[in-house]
């Protein structure tokens, strides 16, 4: 099973120029999350400093009982052979053939003999459907073919941890949909936590179990899918509607005045279902929509059950409509517990947003103050 990743007052700067300030976020085991945020809020930066490439100055990030910020530079290589990472253009040398490259990091980190390393390339090209690409050079095949060849690089080592800046970027539709069942499918046979960054709205809507927005050097929000796919959040519902009007500008943000000005007139014009379907899978309404299932014949995901046992702990810490959406999605057995109170509350401490179970009603909370994204 993957491992949690727990955030906590993360704080980036790069001179006088601060990226975010104050992130506090539990990447639960096993589950798959995406992070969406206008360009240039710091998703990149926040993927590089969980694997311990930026060093933020202020906060911490706990895997598997050490701080990454504060551990020595020996701790944090054993750390990062937890991580695989999906580059934006697969990052493939680009004089090696698809085998070389995805047989580079156990050549480079183990022992193992040829023939084990053979085997193990095969599995990995096979789980991500390259079979036959093995003499392939990267500049030989499509960008599809490249992710995924960057993709079963990232599993040859067994993560624990898998990191995807961008996997859509530079893909069709129709690849992308290829990927991301691709994404679930692995989820289910791997049962690594996942963290997503992303810029498509039909992948943020239908892959991963949580959800967060990056915004104004602030996480606005993070948690259970539904909660972010129901917000009345005013920058949520912008991003989710790929409009113009709302908080987000074009290369800064907006004076409140005109902020308001904008909505009045959209309200005028019949709100965001008068938006039609928007670029990059956004779309009007407030659906929150089916989630993607594993393909069929593939085992079920085991964080499903993990994850559905936690909103349920959960639940009557979200707003009305956040729980109508999160109760379709569980069990009536999970409904029954949590309406009869049988779990202990999980309201009241420091930002968290996960309700680990042995230690629910005294550290964890479920939601970011509603007025975030206009702080
Ligand atoms: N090593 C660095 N030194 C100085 N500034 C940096 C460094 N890395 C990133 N930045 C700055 O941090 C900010 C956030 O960059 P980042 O690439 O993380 O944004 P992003 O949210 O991933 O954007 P996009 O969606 O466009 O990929 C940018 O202003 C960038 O210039």
């Amino acid at each position: 099973m993957g491992v949690a990743v727990e955030v906590e007052g993360l704080t980036k700067s790069f001179g006088s120029q601060n990226i975010w300030s104050d992130v506090t976020l539990t990447l639960p085991p096993g589950e798959i999350s995406v992070l969406l945020g206008p360009s240039g809020t710091g998703k990149s930066v926040f993927l590089k400093s969980l694997v311990g490439l930026l060093k933020p100055e202020k906060g911490s990030i706990v895997i598997k009982d050490t701080d990454i910020v504060r551990t020595s530079e020996h701790q944090l290589y054993e750390i990062r052979k937890l991580f695989g990472v999906l580059f934006q253009d697969g990052a493939l040398f680009g004089s090696m053939n698809l085998f070389d490259n995805i047989a580079f990091p156990l050549r480079e980190h183990t022992k193992k003999s040829e023939s084990e390393v053979k085997s193990i390339v095969l599995e990995k090209m096979d789980m991500v459907g390259l079979q036959g690409a093995e003499g392939k050079l990267p500049g030989e095949i499509s960008g599809g073919m490249r992710k995924r060849a960057g993709l079963a690089r990232a599993l040859v080592l067994d993560p624990e941890i898998i990191l995807f800046d961008e996997p859509d970027s530079g893909l069709d539709p129709v690849r992308v949909a290829y990927l991301n069942q691709l994404i679930v499918d692995l989820n289910a046979q791997i049962d690594a936590t996942f963290l997503i960054v992303t810029h498509d709205i039909g992948t943020a809507r239908t892959v991963p179990d949580n959800l967060g927005l990056l915004f104004r050097r602030n996480l606005v929000m993070f948690g259970p899918r539904e909660q972010l796919l129901t917000s009345q959040e005013p920058v949520v519902r912008q991003f989710l509607n790929g409009r113009r009007e709302g908080p987000i500008g074009m290369s800064e943000e907006k004076d409140v005045a005109q902020v308001e000005a904008e909505m009045a007139a959209l309200e005028a014009r019949g709100g965001d279902s008068h938006n039609g379907v928007g670029p990059k899978g956004a779309s009007g309404g407030d659906a929150v929509p089916p989630q993607l299932t594993p393909t069929e014949g593939l085992p079920e995901r085991k964080a499903e059950k993990r994850r559905q046992e936690r909103v349920a702990r959960m639940l009557h810490e979200f707003d009305e409509e956040t729980q109508a959406a999160i109760r379709k999605s569980l069990p009536d057995d999970l409904l029954a517990k949590a309406d009869a109170g049988a779990f202990e509350p999980t309201t009241g401490a420091g930002g968290r947003h996960w309700a680990p179970e042995a230690q629910a009603g005294s550290t964890a909370t479920a939601v970011l103050p509603r007025q975030g994204g206009e702080a």
